[in-house]
C-alpha cells in the first residue's frame, strides 16, 4: 500500500479564456502539471500569493471541480478527476474547509441540522444516534451540545470555523483540505483554532492539505511545504528547510515580505543565511 494518502502527479488546470467580440481569447492555464505527495498524519502547507492556483488545486483535489489532465490517487487508488462532482466513497474520504465558513454554512438551517445532515446522508444511523454524534461533535471543536439548536448568525467568526471543521469530521473523513481556513480571524482566534486543529490530527490521524498564502501560519502548522508561483511549484520540502533555506527567489521573496511579527525569527534566519551566503561569496 501506498505510504500516501493523496498523491497528484501533472494536474493541469485550462479556464476557458474571456474573449472580445472580435477575438477568442485563450484559455487560462491555471495548473500546469502540479504534483504533489501528502503522507498519513502529516500537513502539506501550499503557499503562494492570490492567482498562483492555490484554490483551483484546492477544488480539483476535493473534485468539486474537474482537472484538465493529470492523476490523483487517494489512499494509491486512482480516482476520475474529470468528473464534476466526487462519488460517495471520494467525498467521504476527502473534505474541505473554506476560509468563510458563513459562506459555506446554510444561514437558515440549525448548526445540528448541518452537522446531522452529514450522518442522514451518509450512514444509516437513528436520528437519536445522529443527535449524539453531533452533540459530541460540537463538544469536541470546544462548544456545547445545546449549540445545536441556534443558526450560524448567532456565532462568532471563529465559533462558525469550528462549526465548519466540525462538520468536515462528522463522517470520518482521512484528508482534510483546509482552503484559508485561519486567514479571516483575527489572531488570537487564529492561535486556537490552529491549535485545534493540531489536536483533531493527532486524534483522528487526519491528513491536511493546508493552503495559505499567510507564512507565519504556514511555519506553525506544516511538516511539508510547497510554494506556488503562476500555477507551478516553484519550491517543496520540509517545513524547516523552506524556511530556512529557501533555495527559490519566489520563495526569498515570500519570505522577506511576510510582515507579521511572528516571522521575525525568520526572517532574521533568512538574515543570516543570506550574510552567511555573502560571505561565502567574498
Ligand atoms: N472560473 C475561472 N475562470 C477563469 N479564470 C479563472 C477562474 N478561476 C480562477 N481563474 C484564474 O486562475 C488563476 C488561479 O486562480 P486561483 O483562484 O486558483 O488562485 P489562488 O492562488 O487561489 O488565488 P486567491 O488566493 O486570490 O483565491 C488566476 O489567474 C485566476 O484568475
Amino acid at each position: 500500500m501506498s505510504r500516501f494518502v493523496l498523491e497528484a502527479k501533472g494536474l493541469i488546470r485550462d479556464y476557458p479564456g474571456r474573449g472580445g467580440l472580435l477575438r477568442k481569447a485563450d484559455p487560462v492555464r491555471a495548473l500546469k502539471g502540479v504534483h504533489l505527495a501528502l503522507e498519513q498524519g502529516t500537513t502539506l502547507s501550499v503557499v503562494g500569493e492570490s492567482g498562483c492556483g492555490k484554490s483551483t488545486l484546492a477544488r480539483i483535489l476535493t473534485l468539486i471541480d474537474p482537472a484538465t489532465a493529470g492523476e490523483l490517487l487517494i489512499d494509491g487508488q486512482a480516482v476520475d478527476i474529470a468528473r464534476h462532482r466526487p462519488s460517495a466513497e471520494v467525498r467521504r474520504k476527502v473534505r474541505i474547509v473554506f476560509q468563510n465558513p458563513y459562506g459555506s454554512l446554510n444561514p437558515r438551517q440549525k448548526v445540528g441540522d448541518a452537522l446531522g445532515e452529514e450522518l442522514l446522508l451518509n450512514t444509516g444511523l437513528s436520528a437519536e444516534e445522529r443527535r449524539n454524534k453531533v452533540g459530541d461533535m460540537l463538544e469536541r471543536v470546544g462548544l456545547q451540545r445545546a449549540h445545536a439548536g441556534r443558526y450560524p448568525h448567532m456565532f462568532s467568526g471563529g465559533q462558525r470555523q469550528r462549526i465548519a471543521i466540525a462538520r468536515a469530521l462528522m463522517v470520518n473523513p482521512r484528508i482534510l483540505i483546509l482552503d484559508e481556513p485561519v486567514s479571516a480571524l483575527d489572531l488570537s482566534v487564529q492561535a486556537k483554532v490552529l491549535n485545534l486543529l493540531a489536536d483533531l490530527q493527532r486524534e483522528f490521524a487526519l491528513s491536511y492539505i493546508f493552503i495559505s498564502h499567510d507564512l507565519s501560519v504556514v511555519q506553525r502548522i506544516s511538516d511539508q511545504v510547497m510554494v506556488m508561483q503562476a500555477g507551478e511549484v516553484v519550491e517543496r520540502g520540509s517545513r524547516d528547510a523552506v524556511f530556512d533555506a529557501p533555495s527559490h527567489p519566489y520563495t526569498r521573496q515570500l519570505l522577506a515580505a511576510t510582515p507579521s511579527t511572528d516571522t521575525e525569527a525568520i526572517r532574521a534566519r533568512l538574515g543570516r543565511r543570506a550574510a552567511l551566503r555573502a560571505e561565502q561569496t567574498l
